[in-house]
């Protein structure tokens, strides 16, 4: 019998820039360095380095958006960047996104409900009173009101806009979501509110998640494998977060020392819509 195939596989995957700016004109900045990983179905991967590890960079060439100019990326199957791209356009609806400035991510002249409904109107060709009928039952999924619907991205709170922007990624139901940093700039009350939602939602939804942090405590909620990164390779990996304790290499010792000795890291925290 064939073993299982991964819902994500980077096979040797490397990305370099050139850097900009008067100073550093022509300087090569090796962003991931052939990085392989694998992801299962309903598995959450925790990424996290130090800034300019190439966390983000490797969430981009994970998305579809940066192509690597060695290595492949397959999405249940699919090379991301090769040349079938009616195979590649129609798994791209499993794969989306939410990134750390929500008040960014979304148009601030479009209500909640049509920055919501804009996936669902590219790939699922819904009519009106269907379309209006989802986006009050994914803002209902995700701990806000149908009528919030209504609402311009001013008239929300940062940790209630993410909520949307939650929203509107897992309108498609998609398999996997790439969160880039998604709740690093929520104070940490709210914080540990969408991790809560998060977690829910991935198992009501039977999500995978690439959780990118520089957060180990906040990925610690989340994840159930970590890889960590440092100038663009993976330095250090655990297969259970159980092992979080057992990290050796100095930058997993640093972020973890962030953490601790405070206290061991908890997976509780309460769940509350009011955000
Ligand atoms: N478009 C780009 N042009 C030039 N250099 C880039 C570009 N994108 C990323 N880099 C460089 O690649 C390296 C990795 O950046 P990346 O943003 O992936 O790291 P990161 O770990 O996500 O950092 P942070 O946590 O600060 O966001 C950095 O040195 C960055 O300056």
């Amino acid at each position: 019998m064939s073993a299982v195939q991964p819902l994500l596989e980077l096979r040797q995957v490397s990305k370099h820039f050139h850097g900009g700016g008067i100073f550093k004109q022509g300087r090569r900045v090796q962003a991931t360095k052939a990085v392989s990983l694998t992801l299962g179905a309903k598995e959450c991967l925790g990424l996290v380095g130090e800034s300019g590890s190439g966390k983000s960079t490797l969430g981009r060439i994970i998305l579809g958006i940066e192509k690597p100019e060695a290595g492949e990326v397959l999405f249940q199957g699919i090379n991301l960047y090769g040349k079938d791209k009616a195979a590649i356009r129609a798994v791209r609806r499993d794969l989306q996104v939410v990134f750390q400035d929500c008040f960014s991510s979304v148009n601030p002249r479009m209500t909640a409900g049509e920055s919501i409904a804009e996936p669902l109107k590219n790939f699922e060709g819904l009519t009106y009173r269907q379309t209006l009928r989802t986006v009050g039952e994914l803002l209902e999924l995700v701990g806000l009101k149908a009528e919030d619907a209504l609402k311009f991205p001013h008239q929300f709170s940062g940790g209630q806009l993410q909520r949307v922007c939650i929203a509107r990624a897992i309108s498609l139901r998609p398999k996997l979501i790439v969160l880039d940093e998604a709740v690093s700039s929520l104070d940490v009350l709210v914080q540990a509110q969408i991790l809560e939602l998060l977690s829910a939602l991935r198992e009501e939804l039977s999500m995978s998640y690439v959780f990118i942090s520089h957060d180990l405590a906040a990925v610690a909620r989340l994840a159930d494998r970590l890889a960590v990164m440092q100038a663009g390779e993976i330095v250090e990996r655990l297969e259970t977060m159980e092992d979080i304790h057992c990290l050796t290499h100095p930058v997993s010792l640093a972020l973890l020392g962030a953490v601790l000795p405070a206290e061991p890291v908890s997976r509780a925290g309460g769940m509350d819509a009011g955000t």
